[in-house]
């Protein structure tokens, strides 16, 4: 599996991380991070402080305090910078490895006349049309217009198997960077230059385009009013400490105050979202933004295709059919006649059965018919004769409307033939010329295993699971059982699959979609999360928000996991920190005022060493956090599948308990550490 693949935290990327937390001091950057900005104007200050003690006039404690808060502020400061910048770290790298495969190549660009000129792939536009032979890299994305090929894919998937890919239907795309293994085929290039799926996953994997989520946007306005009433309570805490003759210098003003603002969440939320971007990485999946993978976390319904999603999709013409008062020889000319200019997988091979039971065709015969091709909404294909005949294979309920329609008449045992071939899974197309029906053809296709088990997995997470296909209900009724969904729709064209998205959107439900065909590409870009399969056309995956790159439809699973994950570790950060927060105000300010207030004994359970050493080790607790949550910030909280009410309880209690507990007993220990020390 990918996630094994790539070791976490390498020594360079730490490495590199402690330089980039200094980088990322530049106050331009800090400012978009409201907490941490204002932690670090308070280092500046105390910095001026511990140089000049008397700056802003007499009321300031001694140079030695002054350099203490300053430099448990800078550490603060840099422990945050170097959490985001570890998050960032791995994408970065992972990101120069891709560099390296998308090294510059020529490519043999198709003339009008159809000779080929060489020119570099970095000038291939969109329209273009190459060749690519065995052992080239193919230059940049594209379909394949002629010819079949095994690609190997495993510059971006990492699995080294090579995969099939051909011209027509739902296996045409081809990705810049893979090298075709065998044969030969004709690409359209699809994207222009600096657009193609390389440059975007580069540029996604190092977080250029990354961009703050709504959530993560509201936590941090939050965090920032947050902030502002806490600079508002010190401020007026100035008058009401004279008045009580207490001292209040402006270093401990400051402490005081960065050790109530949400620092910990507020220096540890960026590296939250980017950790969960790059876990869904580690699984092989591309998402194109932080939002998708949290919309993953609350999806309630995922809508699947079923050919290529969750059968395997190569359906292949098994046997054809006769119906009563026709011979075999007859039925196998009409599926073979209704296939000749079909280039999609499914004709072809019905061409291939023909071949191999005897049947041939030529050429001129058919030079002059012309080509009826598959649509999903016709759901049938064929050619029409220059004579005047039409000839169709297709969805048995559309060639029964089209013989109908044209005076015929339906023959009785076509429905036993065909619910035979539905029954079992298959995908039955009826073969018509003019107005009679031959028979049936049966394309047989394989449901991908191991499916029930992560469905059922879903259903406990409490997520439905729909299956919506093209085909007929009986098929889709067995498809459905086998892999173990909870309900389908058949005979769905692509406006039926967005229509399904829409209703449960319209009952406040959160939709996945997964999909791999050029149909389902509408679907997927209304869905909250689309979800392409790489194997897919470009139409599906340029719709989607996210690409899977192995083709696995219950991988969706796994970004469901990582989806809640982040969710949840981003509650459970915030509630520790909020709770820390609260837990030091009552640990400081007993110890502060308790001299001008012998009242506040009662409150003084800490029994720190003096008002200075309850300060610093209140702060120095304050920043040490940081790191130390690294760890729970870049792995994430462990899910569990439960429902939500219980994850709350359980969440709270741990974080929100464990918030206010934890900083009494660290502050307790560095008071007795100073104290131990004669540093305070
Ligand atoms: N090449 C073809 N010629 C004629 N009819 C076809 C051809 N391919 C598929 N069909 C018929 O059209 C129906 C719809 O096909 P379509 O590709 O839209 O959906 P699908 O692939 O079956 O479903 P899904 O949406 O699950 O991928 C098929 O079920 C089949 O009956
Ligand atoms: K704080
Ligand atoms: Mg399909």
């Amino acid at each position: 599996m990918a996630a094994a693949r790539r070791k976490m935290i390498t020594k360079e990327i730490a490495s590199q991380a402690i330089l980039d937390a200094f980088k990322k001091l530049n106050p331009a950057v800090m400012i978009k991070n409201p907490v941490m900005f204002i932690v670090e104007v308070g280092t500046v200050i105390t910095l001026l402080l511990s140089i000049q003690p008397d700056l802003f006039g007499a009321e300031s404690a001694g140079r030695g305090f002054n350099l203490a808060v300053f430099f448990v502020l800078l550490f603060t400061v840099l422990f945050g910078n170097f959490a985001e910048a570890l998050a960032e770290g791995r994408g970065k790298a992972q990101a120069d490895t891709l560099r390296k495969t998308k090294s510059e190549t020529m490519a043999k660009l198709v003339q009008r006349d159809g000779s080929f000129k060489q020119v570099p792939s970095t000038q291939l536009k969109k329209g273009d049309i190459v060749r690519v032979e065995a052992g080239e890299l193919i230059p940049t994305d594209g379909e394949i217009i002629e010819g079949l090929a095994s690609i190997d894919e495993s510059a971006i998937t990492g699995e080294s198997a090579p995969v099939i890919k051909e011209a027509g239907g739902d296996f045409s795309s081809v990705t810049g960077g893979t090298r075709v293994a065998s044969d030969y085929i004709i690409v359209k290039v699809m994207t222009d230059p600096g657009e193609s799926f390389l440059d975007r996953m580069i540029s996604l994997v190092e977080g250029a385009k990354r961009q703050k989520t709504p959530n993560e946007l509201a936590l941090t306005t939050l965090l920032a009013v947050l902030t502002i009433i806490f600079l508002i309570v010190i401020i007026t805490m100035v008058p009401m400490a004279d008045y009580l003759n207490v001292n209040l210098d402006i270093a401990t003003l400051i402490a005081l105050l960065v050790c109530l603002i949400p620092t910990t969440i507020g220096a540890l939320l960026s590296a939250i979202g980017i950790a969960g971007m790059d876990r869904v990485t580690q699984y092989n999946v591309l998402a194109m933004s932080g939002k998708a993978v949290e919309a993953a976390g609350d999806i309630d319904t995922l809508i699947l295709d079923k050919t290529g999603t969750i059968t395997y999709g190569n359906r292949m013409a098994a046997e054809f059919i006769p119906v009563k008062g026709v011979t075999a020889k007859e039925m196998t000319f009409a599926a073979l006649q209704a296939s000749v200019k079909d280039e999609t997988p499914e004709g072809r091979s019905i061409v291939e059965l023909a071949g191999k039971l005897g049947e041939s065709w030529s050429e001129n015969e058919y030079g002059s018919a012309e080509v009826v091709e598959f649509t999903a909404e016709t759901r049938m294909s064929g050619l029409d004769m220059a004579g005047g005949v039409q000839i169709r294979k297709g969805a048995v309920d559309a060639i029964k409307k089209f013989v109908s329609a044209n005076g015929g008449s339906i023959p009785s045992d076509l429905e036993e033939a065909s619910n035979r071939i539905a029954r079992a899974g298959g995908t039955p197309l009826a073969a018509a010329v003019g107005n009679r029906i031959y028979g049936v053809i049966y394309l047989k296709d394989t449901v991908k295993p191991g499916l029930k088990e992560r469905f059922a997995e879903m259903r406990s997470m409490g997520i439905k699971t729909i299956m919506c296909t093209g085909d007929n209900p009986l098929t889709a009724a067995t498809i459905a059982l086998e892999a173990g969904v909870d309900d389908f729709i058949a005979e769905a064209k692509p406006e039926d699959k967005i229509a399904a998205i829409k209703k449960e959107q319209q009952e406040g439900k959160l939709v996945a979609m997964t999909g791999d065909g050029t149909n389902d590409a509408p679907a997927l870009a209304q869905a909250d999360v689309g979800l392409a399969m790489n194997s897919g056309t470009m139409a599906a995956k340029e719709a989607a928000n996210m690409i899977d790159l192995d083709s696995d439809p219950t991988k969706l699973l796994s970004v469901v996991s990582i989806g809640k994950q982040l969710l949840i570790t981003r509650g459970a950060l915030t509630t520790f920190s909020i709770a820390n927060d609260i837990a030091k105000y009552f640990a400081i300010i007993p110890a502060m005022f308790i001299l001008a207030m012998p009242q506040l004994q009662s409150l003084n359970i800490m029994h720190l060493a003096s008002p200075k050493s309850a300060i610093l080790s209140a702060l120095i607790f304050n920043a040490v956090i940081i790191p130390l949550l690294i760890p729970i910030a870049m792995r994430g909280v462990k899910y569990r599948a439960m429902t939500a009410d219980a994850l709350l309880t359980r969440n709270v209690l741990i974080y929100g308990l464990g918030g206010v507990i934890v900083p009494f007993i660290g502050i307790k220990i560095i008071d007795l550490v100073l104290h131990g020390l004669q540093l305070v």
